[in-house]
Protein backbone atom coordinates (compact mmCIF):
# COMPACT_ATOMS: atom_id res chain seq x y z
CA UNK A 1 0.00 0.00 0.00
CA UNK A 2 1.09 3.38 -0.58
CA UNK A 3 1.47 5.80 1.63
CA UNK A 4 -1.48 8.11 -0.04
CA UNK A 5 -3.61 4.32 -0.02
CA UNK A 6 -3.08 4.19 3.71
CA UNK A 7 -3.94 7.47 4.71
CA UNK A 8 -7.26 7.45 2.65
CA UNK A 9 -7.83 3.83 4.61
CA UNK A 10 -7.22 5.60 8.00
CA UNK A 11 -9.54 8.12 6.21
CA UNK A 12 -12.74 5.40 5.85
CA UNK A 13 -11.86 3.67 9.39
CA UNK A 14 -14.99 2.42 10.36
CA UNK A 15 -15.38 4.63 13.56
CA UNK A 16 -14.68 7.86 13.64
CA UNK A 17 -13.97 11.16 16.29
CA UNK A 18 -16.73 12.97 14.12
CA UNK A 19 -20.08 14.02 16.39
CA UNK A 20 -22.55 11.23 16.93
CA UNK A 21 -20.75 9.34 14.97
CA UNK A 22 -22.65 5.68 14.69
CA UNK A 23 -20.08 3.21 14.58
CA UNK A 24 -18.20 5.07 17.77
CA UNK A 25 -21.61 4.94 19.30
CA UNK A 26 -21.62 1.37 19.03
CA UNK A 27 -18.66 0.98 20.67
CA UNK A 28 -19.70 3.22 23.15
CA UNK A 29 -22.84 1.05 24.41
CA UNK A 30 -20.90 -1.81 24.08
CA UNK A 31 -18.16 -0.02 26.73
CA UNK A 32 -20.99 0.51 29.20
CA UNK A 33 -22.16 -3.06 29.08
CA UNK A 34 -18.98 -3.94 30.07
CA UNK A 35 -17.74 -1.33 32.64
CA UNK A 36 -20.92 -2.76 34.33
CA UNK A 37 -20.28 -5.92 34.20
CA UNK A 38 -16.70 -5.93 35.45
CA UNK A 39 -17.40 -8.32 38.87
CA UNK A 40 -18.62 -10.77 36.72
CA UNK A 41 -16.07 -10.65 34.45
CA UNK A 42 -13.00 -10.93 37.83
CA UNK A 43 -15.03 -13.76 38.73
CA UNK A 44 -15.49 -15.86 36.13
CA UNK A 45 -12.06 -15.22 35.32
CA UNK A 46 -10.42 -16.09 38.64
CA UNK A 47 -12.80 -19.31 38.59
CA UNK A 48 -11.46 -20.22 35.57
CA UNK A 49 -7.89 -19.69 36.36
CA UNK A 50 -6.90 -22.13 39.28
CA UNK A 51 -5.78 -25.32 37.19
CA UNK A 52 -3.47 -23.12 34.47
CA UNK A 53 -2.39 -21.27 37.69
CA UNK A 54 -1.61 -24.37 39.23
CA UNK A 55 0.62 -25.17 36.30
CA UNK A 56 2.73 -22.71 36.48
CA UNK A 57 3.00 -22.59 39.86
CA UNK A 58 4.35 -25.65 39.83
CA UNK A 59 7.04 -24.66 36.87
CA UNK A 60 8.07 -21.91 38.84
CA UNK A 61 7.90 -23.17 42.47
CA UNK A 62 12.06 -24.30 41.97
CA UNK A 63 13.15 -21.61 39.37
CA UNK A 64 15.18 -18.86 40.82
CA UNK A 65 13.35 -15.69 39.79
CA UNK A 66 15.07 -12.43 39.52
CA UNK A 67 12.77 -10.17 37.37
CA UNK A 68 9.62 -10.07 36.54
CA UNK A 69 8.62 -8.15 33.33
CA UNK A 70 5.02 -7.38 31.98
CA UNK A 71 4.66 -6.57 28.74
CA UNK A 72 1.50 -5.13 26.47
CA UNK A 73 0.48 -2.21 24.61
CA UNK A 74 -2.44 0.04 25.33
CA UNK A 75 -4.22 -0.53 28.69
CA UNK A 76 -2.58 -4.13 28.48
CA UNK A 77 0.94 -1.98 28.93
CA UNK A 78 -0.67 0.08 31.57
CA UNK A 79 -2.18 -2.42 33.83
CA UNK A 80 1.18 -3.61 34.58
CA UNK A 81 1.73 -0.46 36.39
CA UNK A 82 -1.23 -1.42 38.58
CA UNK A 83 -0.17 -4.45 40.03
CA UNK A 84 3.86 -3.96 40.01
CA UNK A 85 4.34 -3.70 43.50
CA UNK A 86 2.14 -6.82 44.87
CA UNK A 87 3.87 -8.67 42.05
CA UNK A 88 7.71 -7.35 43.82
CA UNK A 89 6.20 -8.14 47.41
CA UNK A 90 4.83 -11.66 46.28
CA UNK A 91 8.09 -12.91 45.08
CA UNK A 92 10.84 -11.35 46.32
CA UNK A 93 11.75 -9.98 42.85
CA UNK A 94 12.51 -6.80 40.35
CA UNK A 95 8.87 -5.95 38.61
CA UNK A 96 8.51 -3.99 35.13
CA UNK A 97 6.06 -3.09 33.03
CA UNK A 98 7.58 -2.44 29.54
CA UNK A 99 6.02 -1.33 26.78
CA UNK A 100 5.72 -4.20 24.00
CA UNK A 101 6.98 -2.59 21.52
CA UNK A 102 10.14 -1.17 23.21
CA UNK A 103 10.63 -4.52 24.86
CA UNK A 104 10.95 -6.27 21.60
CA UNK A 105 13.15 -3.70 20.64
CA UNK A 106 15.49 -3.06 23.25
CA UNK A 107 14.65 -5.43 26.57
CA UNK A 108 15.06 -8.67 25.50
CA UNK A 109 18.80 -8.79 25.89
CA UNK A 110 18.60 -8.82 29.50
CA UNK A 111 16.19 -11.56 29.56
CA UNK A 112 17.96 -14.81 30.75
CA UNK A 113 16.42 -17.84 32.84
CA UNK A 114 16.05 -15.99 35.96
CA UNK A 115 13.59 -13.69 33.90
CA UNK A 116 9.87 -14.47 33.61
CA UNK A 117 8.10 -12.23 31.02
CA UNK A 118 3.89 -11.97 31.20
CA UNK A 119 2.56 -10.87 28.03
CA UNK A 120 -0.93 -9.42 28.04
CA UNK A 121 -2.63 -9.18 24.75
CA UNK A 122 -6.40 -9.12 24.78
CA UNK A 123 -6.93 -9.67 21.05
CA UNK A 124 -3.90 -12.37 21.90
CA UNK A 125 -2.35 -10.84 19.05
CA UNK A 126 -0.61 -7.91 19.03
CA UNK A 127 2.21 -8.20 17.39
CA UNK A 128 5.21 -6.62 19.32
CA UNK A 129 3.73 -8.42 22.02
CA UNK A 130 4.20 -11.66 20.30
CA UNK A 131 7.29 -11.20 18.84
CA UNK A 132 8.99 -10.09 22.90
CA UNK A 133 7.68 -13.02 23.97
CA UNK A 134 9.56 -15.43 21.37
CA UNK A 135 12.86 -13.40 21.84
CA UNK A 136 12.67 -13.63 25.57
CA UNK A 137 12.03 -17.43 25.48
CA UNK A 138 14.51 -17.86 23.34
CA UNK A 139 16.58 -16.79 25.86
CA UNK A 140 15.13 -18.79 28.19
CA UNK A 141 13.28 -16.56 29.88
CA UNK A 142 9.66 -18.36 31.16
CA UNK A 143 6.92 -16.86 29.35
CA UNK A 144 3.09 -16.27 30.07
CA UNK A 145 0.44 -15.35 27.64
CA UNK A 146 -2.67 -13.87 28.98
CA UNK A 147 -5.29 -12.90 26.84
CA UNK A 148 -9.25 -13.00 26.12
CA UNK A 149 -9.17 -15.04 22.82
CA UNK A 150 -8.91 -18.68 23.12
CA UNK A 151 -6.44 -19.91 20.16
CA UNK A 152 -4.66 -16.89 19.60
CA UNK A 153 -1.08 -16.69 19.06
CA UNK A 154 -0.28 -15.85 22.56
CA UNK A 155 -2.30 -18.54 23.97
CA UNK A 156 -0.57 -21.24 21.91
CA UNK A 157 2.84 -20.60 21.79
CA UNK A 158 4.18 -20.17 24.83
CA UNK A 159 4.48 -23.00 27.95
CA UNK A 160 1.74 -20.84 30.39
CA UNK A 161 -1.23 -19.89 28.98
CA UNK A 162 -4.21 -17.32 31.42
CA UNK A 163 -7.52 -16.90 29.71
CA UNK A 164 -9.50 -14.21 30.73
CA UNK A 165 -12.80 -14.23 31.10
CA UNK A 166 -13.63 -10.68 29.67
CA UNK A 167 -15.06 -9.31 26.37
CA UNK A 168 -13.74 -5.83 24.37
CA UNK A 169 -16.31 -5.37 21.92
CA UNK A 170 -16.07 -1.71 23.00
CA UNK A 171 -13.05 -0.42 24.43
CA UNK A 172 -10.86 -2.26 27.25
CA UNK A 173 -12.40 -1.63 30.55
CA UNK A 174 -13.40 -5.31 31.92
CA UNK A 175 -10.33 -6.96 29.87
CA UNK A 176 -8.06 -4.90 31.88
CA UNK A 177 -9.29 -5.03 35.75
CA UNK A 178 -9.70 -8.90 34.96
CA UNK A 179 -6.75 -9.28 33.93
CA UNK A 180 -5.20 -7.37 36.64
CA UNK A 181 -7.14 -9.46 39.18
CA UNK A 182 -5.70 -12.37 37.15
CA UNK A 183 -2.08 -11.16 37.56
CA UNK A 184 -2.48 -10.67 41.62
CA UNK A 185 -3.72 -14.20 41.37
CA UNK A 186 -0.91 -15.72 39.44
CA UNK A 187 1.55 -13.68 41.75
CA UNK A 188 0.18 -15.50 45.06
CA UNK A 189 -0.31 -18.94 43.17
CA UNK A 190 3.68 -18.83 42.41
CA UNK A 191 4.54 -17.27 46.12
CA UNK A 192 2.72 -20.04 47.60
CA UNK A 193 4.37 -22.84 46.08
CA UNK A 194 7.50 -21.43 46.65
CA UNK A 195 6.71 -21.12 50.49
CA UNK A 196 7.37 -17.17 50.29
CA UNK A 197 5.16 -14.13 52.04
CA UNK A 198 2.75 -16.68 53.49
CA UNK A 199 0.81 -13.35 55.23
CA UNK A 200 0.59 -11.51 52.14
CA UNK A 201 -0.84 -14.42 49.65
CA UNK A 202 -2.90 -14.98 52.38
CA UNK A 203 -4.07 -11.03 51.72
CA UNK A 204 -3.64 -11.31 48.23
CA UNK A 205 -6.10 -14.65 48.40
CA UNK A 206 -8.75 -13.15 50.97
CA UNK A 207 -8.83 -9.75 48.41
CA UNK A 208 -9.07 -11.69 45.47
CA UNK A 209 -12.17 -13.08 46.79
CA UNK A 210 -14.13 -9.35 47.68
CA UNK A 211 -13.19 -7.57 45.01
CA UNK A 212 -16.34 -8.70 42.67
CA UNK A 213 -18.24 -7.15 44.96
CA UNK A 214 -16.29 -4.08 45.99
CA UNK A 215 -15.92 -3.30 41.90
CA UNK A 216 -20.08 -4.21 42.14
CA UNK A 217 -20.25 -1.45 44.56
CA UNK A 218 -17.94 1.14 43.48
CA UNK A 219 -19.56 0.81 39.99
CA UNK A 220 -23.21 1.66 41.31
CA UNK A 221 -22.49 4.63 43.47
CA UNK A 222 -20.77 6.65 41.43
CA UNK A 223 -22.82 5.93 38.18
CA UNK A 224 -24.44 9.16 38.07
CA UNK A 225 -21.98 11.22 40.31
CA UNK A 226 -19.96 10.31 37.03
CA UNK A 227 -22.62 11.34 34.97
CA UNK A 228 -23.12 14.88 36.92
CA UNK A 229 -19.32 15.73 36.48
CA UNK A 230 -19.45 14.69 32.86
CA UNK A 231 -21.93 17.10 32.10
CA UNK A 232 -20.24 20.12 34.06
CA UNK A 233 -17.10 19.30 32.30
CA UNK A 234 -18.91 18.29 28.84
CA UNK A 235 -16.86 20.83 26.87
CA UNK A 236 -13.48 20.27 28.36
CA UNK A 237 -11.12 19.40 25.70
CA UNK A 238 -8.31 18.53 27.61
CA UNK A 239 -8.65 16.67 30.92
CA UNK A 240 -5.73 15.89 33.18
CA UNK A 241 -5.18 12.84 35.49
CA UNK A 242 -2.29 11.97 37.91
CA UNK A 243 -1.17 8.89 40.87
CA UNK A 244 1.82 7.63 42.06
CA UNK A 245 2.85 4.03 41.92
CA UNK A 246 0.19 1.30 41.43
CA UNK A 247 -2.64 4.68 41.41
CA UNK A 248 -0.96 6.00 37.62
CA UNK A 249 -2.51 2.79 36.07
CA UNK A 250 -6.46 4.37 37.33
CA UNK A 251 -5.12 7.41 35.64
CA UNK A 252 -3.45 6.18 32.44
CA UNK A 253 -7.02 4.02 31.77
CA UNK A 254 -8.63 7.23 32.37
CA UNK A 255 -7.47 8.90 29.97
CA UNK A 256 -7.19 6.49 27.51
CA UNK A 257 -11.05 6.42 27.85
CA UNK A 258 -11.60 9.79 27.09
CA UNK A 259 -9.32 9.36 24.23
CA UNK A 260 -11.46 6.39 22.79
CA UNK A 261 -14.93 7.39 23.99
CA UNK A 262 -15.61 11.05 24.33
CA UNK A 263 -13.16 11.52 22.38
CA UNK A 264 -11.17 14.75 23.92
CA UNK A 265 -7.34 14.96 24.95
CA UNK A 266 -6.57 13.80 27.70
CA UNK A 267 -3.30 13.23 29.32
CA UNK A 268 -1.76 10.96 32.52
CA UNK A 269 1.27 11.05 34.10
CA UNK A 270 2.86 10.42 37.61
CA UNK A 271 1.81 12.44 40.41
CA UNK A 272 5.27 14.32 40.83
CA UNK A 273 5.61 15.16 37.37
CA UNK A 274 3.22 17.49 37.90
CA UNK A 275 5.24 19.66 39.72
CA UNK A 276 7.85 19.76 37.00
CA UNK A 277 6.11 21.76 34.71
CA UNK A 278 3.44 24.42 34.40
CA UNK A 279 1.22 21.37 33.80
CA UNK A 280 -2.01 22.71 34.47
CA UNK A 281 -3.42 25.67 33.21
CA UNK A 282 -7.02 27.95 34.34
CA UNK A 283 -10.01 26.08 33.87
CA UNK A 284 -8.48 22.77 33.14
CA UNK A 285 -9.74 20.03 34.67
CA UNK A 286 -7.54 17.41 36.67
CA UNK A 287 -7.69 14.33 38.88
CA UNK A 288 -5.59 13.40 41.19
CA UNK A 289 -5.71 9.98 42.31
CA UNK A 290 -4.49 9.29 45.98
CA UNK A 291 -5.47 5.63 47.74
CA UNK A 292 -2.52 5.67 49.85
CA UNK A 293 -0.34 6.71 52.85
CA UNK A 294 2.46 7.53 50.91
CA UNK A 295 1.84 9.65 48.04
CA UNK A 296 -1.02 11.57 50.47
CA UNK A 297 1.17 14.42 51.16
CA UNK A 298 2.17 15.38 47.43
CA UNK A 299 -1.20 14.63 46.35
CA UNK A 300 -2.35 17.29 48.79
CA UNK A 301 0.48 19.70 47.27
CA UNK A 302 -0.96 18.86 44.06
CA UNK A 303 -4.90 19.73 45.05
CA UNK A 304 -3.31 23.16 46.66
CA UNK A 305 -1.44 23.59 43.43
CA UNK A 306 -4.93 23.36 41.50
CA UNK A 307 -5.85 25.57 43.42
CA UNK A 308 -3.47 28.08 42.94
CA UNK A 309 -3.50 28.39 38.86
CA UNK A 310 -7.24 28.08 39.06
CA UNK A 311 -7.86 25.24 37.79
CA UNK A 312 -10.48 22.13 38.61
CA UNK A 313 -9.62 19.76 40.97
CA UNK A 314 -11.29 16.25 41.10
CA UNK A 315 -9.81 13.64 43.60
CA UNK A 316 -10.27 10.20 44.32
CA UNK A 317 -9.74 9.28 48.22
CA UNK A 318 -10.17 6.74 50.53
CA UNK A 319 -13.36 7.07 52.56
CA UNK A 320 -12.05 8.88 55.48
CA UNK A 321 -9.67 11.28 53.91
CA UNK A 322 -10.01 15.01 54.87
CA UNK A 323 -7.05 17.05 54.39
CA UNK A 324 -7.63 16.76 50.76
CA UNK A 325 -11.23 16.73 50.75
CA UNK A 326 -11.44 20.18 52.10
CA UNK A 327 -9.29 22.16 49.59
CA UNK A 328 -10.53 19.84 46.02
CA UNK A 329 -12.98 20.97 43.96
CA UNK A 330 -14.83 17.57 43.82
CA UNK A 331 -14.14 14.53 45.89
CA UNK A 332 -14.93 10.90 45.06
CA UNK A 333 -14.29 8.91 48.11
CA UNK A 334 -13.69 5.31 47.85
CA UNK A 335 -14.16 1.77 49.87
CA UNK A 336 -10.55 1.62 52.39
CA UNK A 337 -8.90 -1.41 50.66
CA UNK A 338 -5.56 -3.04 50.25
CA UNK A 339 -2.82 -1.61 48.48
CA UNK A 340 -2.24 -4.50 45.97
CA UNK A 341 -6.64 -3.68 45.48
CA UNK A 342 -6.49 0.11 45.13
CA UNK A 343 -5.39 0.43 41.25
CA UNK A 344 -8.41 -2.05 40.25
CA UNK A 345 -11.07 -0.25 42.24
CA UNK A 346 -10.11 3.43 41.41
CA UNK A 347 -10.21 2.68 37.87
CA UNK A 348 -13.92 1.81 37.86
CA UNK A 349 -14.84 5.79 38.12
CA UNK A 350 -12.42 6.66 35.52
CA UNK A 351 -14.37 4.16 33.25
CA UNK A 352 -17.89 5.63 33.87
CA UNK A 353 -16.43 9.17 33.81
CA UNK A 354 -15.10 8.58 30.02
CA UNK A 355 -18.22 6.97 29.08
CA UNK A 356 -20.59 9.93 30.45
CA UNK A 357 -18.45 12.17 28.59
CA UNK A 358 -18.97 10.59 25.10
CA UNK A 359 -22.67 10.79 26.27
CA UNK A 360 -22.36 14.19 27.57
CA UNK A 361 -20.53 16.13 24.65
CA UNK A 362 -22.51 14.00 21.90
CA UNK A 363 -25.61 15.46 23.63
CA UNK A 364 -24.33 18.84 22.62
CA UNK A 365 -23.03 17.68 19.49
CA UNK A 366 -19.69 17.59 20.37
CA UNK A 367 -16.96 15.33 18.13
CA UNK A 368 -13.21 15.70 19.08
CA UNK A 369 -11.87 19.76 19.69
CA UNK A 370 -10.32 20.63 16.28
CA UNK A 371 -8.61 23.36 16.40
CA UNK A 372 -9.12 26.73 15.46
CA UNK A 373 -12.97 25.82 17.05
N1 LIG B 1 -7.14 0.84 20.89
C1 LIG B 1 -6.66 -0.42 21.41
C2 LIG B 1 -6.36 -0.28 22.89
O1 LIG B 1 -7.57 0.02 23.55
C3 LIG B 1 -5.77 -1.57 23.43
O2 LIG B 1 -5.52 -1.39 24.80
C4 LIG B 1 -4.51 -1.95 22.67
C5 LIG B 1 -3.95 -3.30 23.07
O3 LIG B 1 -4.73 -4.34 22.52
P1 LIG B 1 -4.51 -5.85 22.90
O4 LIG B 1 -4.77 -5.95 24.37
O5 LIG B 1 -5.49 -6.63 22.08
O6 LIG B 1 -3.09 -6.20 22.56
O7 LIG B 1 -4.78 -2.01 21.27
C6 LIG B 1 -5.45 -0.93 20.63
O8 LIG B 1 -4.54 0.07 20.39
Amino acid sequence: MTIAERIKAIQRESSSDAPGDPERFRRVALTKTEMMSQPDAIRATLDANSKPLAKIAADLASRRIRRVVMIGCGDSWISGYGVRRAMERALGAICEPYEAFDFDCYGTEMCDDETVVIGLSSSGKTEPVIDGMKKAAARGAYTIGLSNTLGSPLMEEFPGALHIRATRGGWPTQSSTASMALKLALAAAIARAKGDQPEFVKELEAGLVALPEQVDAVAQAYFTPAQDLARKLARADLVLLCGAGGAYAPAAFGAAKLKELAPVHAISFPLEEYHHYRTQKAGDPLFVIAPDAQSHQRALETTIMSRGCEGFCIALVPEDETDITEIADLTWHLPKVSDAFAPILYSIPLHLFGYHAAVERDALGLGAPRLGG
